[in-house]
C-alpha cells in the first residue's frame, strides 16, 4: 500500500524524530536518498549525460526553505562524485546556509546566469518549494521553471514538484513538472491526487526513519498488486453461483444498447457467480454473452441479486433508478443514474445498504452544483464533499481516480494505475460492471471501487501495451489478464 500523510502530521512526526537525533540528521538522510536516486538516473542514461555521475552537469534550483537545503546538500554529494554542479538561488539572501556552504566546499558554484546553466544541464534538482510551498510558483521562479522543463535535462523534484499544494493536490498557478519525485518519509496527498499528481512523474520514497512515528491511518492510500490480490474474491469448494453473488445490471436503452453490453462485459470479469441484465438491450446482451441472464421487465421482477448497477446508457427512462435504490442490497449508481440522483438526492435518504456513486468530473459537477473545471481543479475536495453530502461512497473518475467514504476519517483511496488510453467511450461502463460485480462478491463499496479502478487501469495498460488505441471492449477483455497479473505478483 502506498500511503500519504498531511503536512501537519509530517511536521509533527519529524519534530518528534528530530528531538531524538543529532541536528541535521534528517536532512542528511533525505539528501543521501536523493543523491542515490539522481546517481541512478544519471547512470541509466536518462537526460543527456553520458551515463555517469562523473562529468555530468547538474543544476540545483534552491528556494529559501529546507526543501532548498535538501537539494543543495544533494548537489554537494553529487559534486563530490565528480558532477559539475551549479546552484540557481531563487532567494540569494535566504538560501539554506549549511547546504550552500556544503555545495561550495564540494566544488559546486552559484550560477551567474540561470538560463545558461539550464541550457546545458543533464539533470535539474527542483528544490524551490516542498511541503511549505503555497500559491503556485512565484513570478520570478516561473521563467526558470519553464527553462528547466524546456531543457534536455531530466527533472527530479525534491519531496514534491514545486508549485503544487501538498495537502489538497491543487495546482493554483504554475508548477514544475518532474520526471521523478523523490519523497521523504511518507507520500503527501498531492502525490496521489490530481491535478498535482500528474506533475510528479515516477514517485520514489526515501525512508528517513518516520515509519514508527507516523500515525498508522494515513490521509490517502493507494492499492498495489498485493493489496488488490488480497481483496479479490475466490470461489471455494462450497461455492455455487448464488453464493458467489449475482449482480443485477440496469443499463442500456434502445438508443444506447452498447452501454449494456460493456457493463455486462465488465461484470462477467468481476468474479460474480451470475450476471443478470435488466432493460431494453436484452438482444444485444445475449448475442454477445450467452452466459448472461436477461430480463426485459422492471428490476423488481428480475429475481434476486446481491448488488445492483444502475445507470449506464439508460437515457431518459429513469424510473428504475428509484426502484433499484429502494432495494436492501449494495447499489452502484453511474451515468444517467447520477443525473436522476442530482435531481432528487432524497432517493438516497432511506438507504441502509452501501451505495457507490461513480461520477466523472462533469457528473460530479452536476451533483455538487458547480462546474467541471472546479471539480477538476480540486478533485480531493470534490470527492470528499460528494461522499459526505450524499452519505455514499464516491468514486471520482479521471486521470487519477479517487474513492472516498462518507466517514472523513477513512483514508481516501487513490488509483494511479490508469492510462490516458482509457479516455475512450464506454470504458466507464466496463468499470461500473466490474465494480458492481465485486460488490456482489461481498467487497465493501470502497474496496470494490478501488480494486475495480486498479484492475481496469491495469487491463487498459496491458491492452495498449504496444501503443495502439484500445476500445472499451478490449479493456473488458484484458481484465482477465489484469486479474492474473495481480494474483501472480501479489501471491494469493
Ligand atoms: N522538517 C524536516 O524535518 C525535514 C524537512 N525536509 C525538507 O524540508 C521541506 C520543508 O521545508 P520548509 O518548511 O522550509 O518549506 P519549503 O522549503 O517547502 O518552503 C518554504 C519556503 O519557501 C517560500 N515559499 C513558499 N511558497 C512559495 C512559492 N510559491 N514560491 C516561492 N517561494 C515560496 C517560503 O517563503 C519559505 O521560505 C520538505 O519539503 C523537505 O524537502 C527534509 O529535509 C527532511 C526533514
Ligand atoms: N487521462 C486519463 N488517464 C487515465 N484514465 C482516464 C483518463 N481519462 C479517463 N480515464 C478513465 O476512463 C474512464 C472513463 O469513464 P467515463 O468518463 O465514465 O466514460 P464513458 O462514459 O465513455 O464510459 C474512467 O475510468 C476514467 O478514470
Ligand atoms: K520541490
Amino acid at each position: 500500500m502506498r500511503t500519504a500523510h498531511t503536512v501537519d502530521t509530517v511536521r509533527r512526526a519529524e519534530a518528534e524524530l528530530m528531538a531524538r537525533l543529532p541536528e541535521g540528521t534528517l536532512m542528511q538522510r533525505a539528501a543521501a536518498g536523493l543523491t542515490a536516486a539522481c546517481a541512478e538516473l544519471l547512470r541509466s542514461g536518462s537526460g543527456s549525460g553520458g551515463g555517469r555521475v562523473y562529468g555530468s552537469r547538474v543544476v540545483v534550483l534552491a528556494g529559501s526553505g529546507d526543501n532548498g537545503g535538501d537539494a543543495l546538500y544533494a548537489g554537494a554529494r553529487l559534486a563530490r562524485r565528480g558532477a559539475g554542479v551549479t546552484a540557481v538561488l531563487l532567494a540569494a539572501d535566504r538560501a539554506h546556509p549549511g547546504g550552500l556552504a556544503a555545495l561550495r566546499a564540494a566544488g559546486g558554484r552559484v550560477a551567474d546566469d540561470p538560463f545558461d546553466a539550464l541550457d546545458t544541464a543533464d539533470l535539474v534538482l527542483d528544490g524551490i518549494t516542498g511541503i511549505g510551498g503555497h500559491g503556485g510558483l512565484r513570478p520570478d521562479a516561473v521563467p526558470i521553471a519553464r527553462a528547466a522543463r524546456g531543457s534536455r535535462a531530466v527533472v527530479v523534484a525534491v519531496d514534491l514538484p514545486s508549485g503544487i499544494e501538498a495537502d489538497s493536490g491543487e495546482v493554483p498557478g504554475e508548477a514544475l513538472r518532474a520526471d521523478l519525485t523523490v519523497v521523504f518519509g511518507t507520500e503527501k496527498p498531492g502525490l496521489l491526487a490530481g491535478p498535482a499528481r500528474e506533475y510528479a512523474g515516477t514517485v520514489r520514497l526515501v525512508d528517513i526513519g518516520l515509519g514508527g512515528i507516523l500515525p498508522s491511518v494515513p490521509a490517502l492510500e493507494a492499492l498495489q498488486h498485493l493489496d488488490v490480490a488480497q481483496l479479490l474474491p475466490e470461489p471455494g469448494a462450497a461455492s455455487d453461483k448464488y453464493r458467489r453473488g449475482v449482480v443485477g445490471i440496469v443499463a442500456g436503452s434502445a438508443r444506447y444498447p452498447g452501454a449494456a453490453v460493456l457493463a455486462v462485459a465488465g461484470a462477467l470479469r468481476g468474479g460474480a457467480g451470475a450476471v443478470r441484465y435488466v432493460g431494453h438491450a436484452t438482444d444485444a446482451v445475449i448475442a454477445r454473452f450467452p452466459e448472461a441472464l436477461v430480463h426485459a421487465g422492471p428490476p423488481g421482477k428480475a429475481g434476486r441479486v446481491q448488488s445492483w448497477i444502475v445507470g449506464p446508457g439508460l437515457g431518459d427512462d429513469l424510473d428504475a433508478v428509484a426502484e433499484v435504490l429502494a432495494a436492501p442490497v449494495p447499489v452502484l449508481v453511474d451515468a444517467d443514474g447520477l443525473r436522476r440522483l442530482a435531481a432528487e438526492p432524497a432517493l438516497l435518504r432511506d438507504r441502509a445498504a452501501p451505495t457507490l456513486l461513480t461520477p466523472h468530473a462533469g457528473e460530479a459537477a452536476a451533483l455538487l452544483d458547480t462546474t467541471r473545471e472546479e471539480v477538476e481543479a480540486a478533485q480531493l475536495a470534490a470527492v470528499r464533499e460528494l461522499a459526505t453530502r450524499y452519505g455514499a461512497t464516491t468514486l471520482l473518475k479521471g486521470a487519477t481516480t479517487l474513492v472516498a467514504d462518507p466517514d472523513p476519517r477513512t483514508p481516501v483511496r487513490s488509483n494511479t494505475m490508469g492510462t490516458p488510453w482509457l479516455a475512450t467511450a464506454g470504458s466507464g461502463d466496463v468499470l461500473a460492471g466490474l465494480a458492481g460485480s465485486l460488490l456482489a462478491g461481498g467487497l465493501s463499496a470502497r474496496d470494490a471501487g478501488s480494486a475495480a479502478a486498479y484492475l481496469h487501469g491495469l487491463a487498459a495498460r496491458r491492452a495498449a501495451a504496444d501503443g495502439v488505441p484500445v476500445t472499451s471492449y478490449e479493456v473488458a477483455d484484458a481484465l482477465g489478464r489484469a486479474w492474473r497479473d495481480v494474483r501472480e505478483t501479489g501471491g494469493s
